[in-house]
Order: C-alpha cells, then sequence, then structure tokens
C-alpha cells in the first residue's frame, strides 16, 4: 500500500495550476486522486474528469471540481494504474472493470502518467487475465466467440451475479498466459460482435512511476519494441 502510495504522490506532483486532470480507477490511482485533493485545498486549481463513478465519488469528497466530458477540449494529463506493465510500456487495465472509460480518458489525454507498485512489472503480458468488456445481449455468445479465439474467458461474477462495468456492460476475464502479438490479439478481440473494448493498453503511457517496497520510488525507462 505505501509503495503504491509513493507512486501515486510522485505523478500527482506533476499536475500544474490551470491543468485538465484525467483521474483513474484503482487503489493506486485513490491515492493520487486524494493527494489532489489535499494539493487543491492548499491552492492549486485544476479541473478533472473521472474514470469511473468511484473515482468521481472520491474526486467530490477531496474538494476536486468535475467537469462533464463535453466541456473537455483535451485532457492534459490523466494519472492511472495498471495490472500489469512490461518492459515496453504494454499495459494491462480493467481490473477493477474500469478499463472502457479509462482508455476513452488515456486517448484523449496529452499524457498517461502510470503509477503502479513493483508487483505489477512483468517481462511478458498475460499472467493477469485480460479483461475484456463486453455488452450484456447475447454475452454468452460473445463468450463463446471469445474461447473460439482460445482466450479462455470467464465471466466475472460479483456476489454470484455478472459484475457489471459503470457502462452496463460486462466482463469477461480472458486466461491467456504469456501474450505474443498484442496488436493482433487486441485487433481480433474488438473485431468480435458484443466486444466492447479490451484491457490491451499499448503505446499509450507515457510515463511510468513505480513505488518499491523498500520506500523508493523509481521512473521506468521504457525498453524499445523491436
Ligand atoms: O479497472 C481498473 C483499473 O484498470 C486499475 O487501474 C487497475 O486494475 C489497477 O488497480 P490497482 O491500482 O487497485 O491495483
Amino acid at each position: 500500500m505505501e509503495a503504491k502510495r509513493l507512486a501515486a504522490e510522485k505523478a500527482a506532483s506533476y499536475v500544474r495550476d490551470g491543468m485538465t486532470v484525467g483521474l483513474g480507477t484503482g487503489s493506486t490511482a485513490s491515492w493520487a486522486i486524494k493527494r489532489l485533493g489535499e494539493r487543491v485545498r492548499e491552492g492549486l486549481s485544476i479541473r478533472a474528469v473521472a474514470t469511473s463513478v468511484e473515482s468521481e465519488r472520491l474526486a467530490e469528497a477531496s474538494g476536486i471540481s468535475l467537469v462533464p466530458f463535453a466541456e473537455v477540449q483535451r485532457i492534459d494529463v490523466t494519472i492511472d494504474g495498471a495490472d500489469e506493465v512490461d518492459p515496453h510500456w504494454n499495459l494491462i487495465k480493467g481490473g477493477g472493470g474500469a478499463l472502457l472509460r479509462e482508455k476513452i480518458v488515456a486517448a484523449a489525454s496529452g499524457r498517461l502518467i502510470v503509477v503502479v507498485d513493483e508487483s505489477k512489472l512483468v517481462r511478458r503480458l498475460g499472467a493477469f487475465p485480460l479483461p475484456v468488456e463486453v455488452v450484456s445481449f447475447g454475452h454468452e455468445l460473445t463468450i463463446q466467440a471469445l474461447e473460439r479465439l482460445g482466450c479462455r474467458p470467464v465471466l466475472r461474477l460479483s456476489d454470484n451475479r455478472p459484475f457489471v462495468t459503470d457502462g452496463g456492460h460486462y466482463i469477461a476475464d480472458c486466461r491467456i498466459g504469456a501474450i505474443h502479438g498484442h496488436r493482433q490479439l487486441h485487433e481480433r478481440l474488438n473485431a468480435i460482435p458484443g466486444v466492447v473494448e479490451n484491457g490491451l493498453f499499448m503505446q499509450m503511457a507515457s510515463q511510468v512511476i513505480v513505488g518499491f517496497r523498500d520506500g523508493t520510488v523509481r521512473e521506468l525507462q521504457r525498453t524499445q519494441e523491436r
């Protein structure tokens, strides 16, 4: 928890007056929201958009002004967590079910700062099941199509019912194992009717900040993709 907090607070220190900020979702991103709330109380002037209802509530409780997406031309910086980060800064996201809004916000952001603890660093993505957001209508068929791709999907449950995202969709967690060919996988997944989006974030991160158990924080250097 301390490592997550340190990484998130470092990211929050990059936010400047006048910025429009994207607020991520999850236990790590929530530390950034809390720190930004403190900075707002100290006089920082920002406006923000949130990637989930949960983060919206935390932002409101922290005193951060939220603006409707319709009023946002550009998001200067977004701070968000990840479930896995590889050496090329490809990410798996969506462990908390917020991948769709997170991807929309990340794609509209000038900078995406990813904040994680060291447990999220992997040589190759895929040990963490890849979340795939699917529409509830016909989800059984969509899940069969995911199975045919070799994805080994499992419908995410919450209290024995399908977990429902903020967008009203379901999540299939795909136990793929080591992922090779991210781009092709991404395209194949999103080409299935009923798939809304998947949790692979490629070439979206601008910066990765990692908190370590020993209390240090490091900004990663990206390994060039070949
Ligand atoms: O849907 C959730 C998000 O992608 C989170 O940012 C991700 O799951 C990491 O969450 P945490 O910081 O709680 O490990």
